[in-house]
């Protein structure tokens, strides 16, 4: 029907929101859920120049502007460097990036896809 276009999800939509899902869990306080604001960040802004958060990654899925793995996975590696760039390393952010930075590119490795892919074809 040409009115509702149902968004049917590409292949690689498919990785990336299943890829995103498992990231996500491993952020259980949901630090990196939202885009950082002024207000709870004193001078985010202005020392952060590329901002990046899970919600802002999952729009990119869903308006199709990831054109391949390594892209989605820049964006989170931006996500987790932001995070060591404006913390202290004593805080709990920065600590959180720097937990979650090893545990969500261990999830794209190689051996890691190859499990993968009959689960999601
Ligand atoms: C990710 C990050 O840098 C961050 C998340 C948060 C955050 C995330 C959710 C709720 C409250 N704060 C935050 N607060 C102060 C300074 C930095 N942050």
């Amino acid at each position: 029907c040409v009115l509702r276009k149902i968004a049917e999800r590409t292949p690689l939509q498919r990785l990336l929101e299943h890829l995103l899902r498992s990231m996500e869990k491993r952020d259980p306080q949901q630090f990196f859920a939202w885009p950082v604001t002024d207000s709870i960040a004193p001078g985010y802004s202005q020392i952060i120049t590329n901002p990046m958060d899970f919600s802002t990654i999952k729009q990119k899925i869903d308006d199709n502007s990831y054109q391949n793995l390594n892209e989605f996975v820049e964006d989170f590696k931006l996500m987790c460097d932001n995070a060591t760039t404006y913390n202290h390393p004593d805080t709990i952010y920065y600590k959180a990036a720097k937990k979650l930075l090893p545990v969500g590119l261990k999830m794209v490795t190689p051996e890691k896809l190859r499990q993968l892919r009959p689960v999601l074809t």
